[in-house]
């Protein structure tokens, strides 16, 4: 292929890092790409610090770029999967993912909100930053006694936003805080087993979104596809597409596939943000009907 791959990708700092991997594995694998950066609903609403739930429409992070795919400005584009809702614009497809990244989330305690004693050591009736309600449902779980504050911005104005002291904790991906290999010697860092904490669908896996009708860029793509990884997201976002559920449900979703062929999925559910938290836990050695299993117990 002659031309140069043009890949949309949104200005923040973990989207560039994303985009500009993608481009190195586009080149290990010959094509030559250049980044074309979009800016997006959710990138101009930042400063406001709403809680995603008052953001009107969904992906507010991606029509943007799904619209400059469709026009034909850009060939491809790099997302967090986990961004991604699970039905796909007409004409544009998901047609590949990258490795999985650590899919933990982690939570940052600031060093003067320490308290020996208390659980993760972290103060009694603590202020925790996060816009999820996936992640304020667990923490409230583990910790009754915390106040959940959202905080916006992008994932270095967030730690920066925590060591001003607004918050004794925040919650953030292990995936952007590593990918951005930001310091974090000036926190206490708690590392969730996603196990336990369970993260959101594809957490820590990127997609790759083409026009479905474009072969080239799609066969391009095809060598930066793994296919163990798509096999679990598979499963973690068709549990989320049948529980009905955006961005903005209570839902967290985790699947492993083992040495010997088994899936295991966790999954954690509450009606809402403030809403006990149910858990679910399920194996299967096939990934028939194993989402639907997963789904019926979530909604029992
Ligand atoms: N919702 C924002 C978002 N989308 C993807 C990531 C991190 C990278 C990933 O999970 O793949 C983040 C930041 C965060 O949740 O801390």
């Amino acid at each position: 292929m002659d031309q140069t791959i043009r890949i949309g990708t949104r200005g923040s700092k973990l989207a560039l890092w994303q985009a500009e991997f993608t481009r190195e594995k586009l080149r290990e694998a010959g094509y030559a790409s250049e980044l074309v950066i979009i800016k997006t609903t959710g990138d101009n609403t930042q400063h406001l610090n709403l809680s995603f739930d008052k953001i009107e429409g969904k992906g507010f992070f991606t029509k943007e770029i799904e619209d400059a795919l469709l026009r034909g400005d850009v060939d491809m584009a790099v997302h967090s999967m986990k961004d991604m809702p699970t039905s796909s614009p007409d004409g544009l497809v998901l047609t590949a993912v990258s490795y999985r990244e650590d899919p933990a989330d982690w939570l940052l305690v600031r060093k003067e909100s320490l308290e020996e004693g208390q659980r993760f050591q972290l103060k009694q009736n603590p202020i925790v930053g996060t816009s999820s309600a996936r992640r304020k449902a667990q923490i409230l779980d583990l910790r009754p006694d915390a106040t959940l504050k959202d905080i916006r911005g992008n994932v270095p104005t967030r730690v920066d936003k925590l060591l001003q002291g607004e918050f004794d904790a925040i919650m953030l991906a292990a995936a952007g805080l590593s990918r951005l290999e930001l310091d974090l010697s000036a926190v206490h860092v708690v590392k969730f087993d996603p196990r336990e904490f369970i993260p959101a669908p594809a957490q820590g896996v990127l997609a790759y979104q083409a026009c479905t009708e474009d072969k080239v860029i799609r066969k391009a793509l095809q060598h930066l596809h793994h296919s163990d990884v798509s096999l679990v997201t598979n499963i973690e976002r068709r549990i989320l597409q049948l529980m009905e559920g955006g961005c903005q449900m209570p839902l967290g979703v985790y699947c492993e596939h083992d040495a010997a062929g088994n899936y295991h999925v966790w999954a954690a559910k509450a009606d809402a943000w403030n809403a006990p938290v149910k858990k679910v836990r399920q194996s299967s050695s096939t990934s028939y009907l194993l989402a639907e299993k997963v789904a019926e117990e979530l909604k029992k």
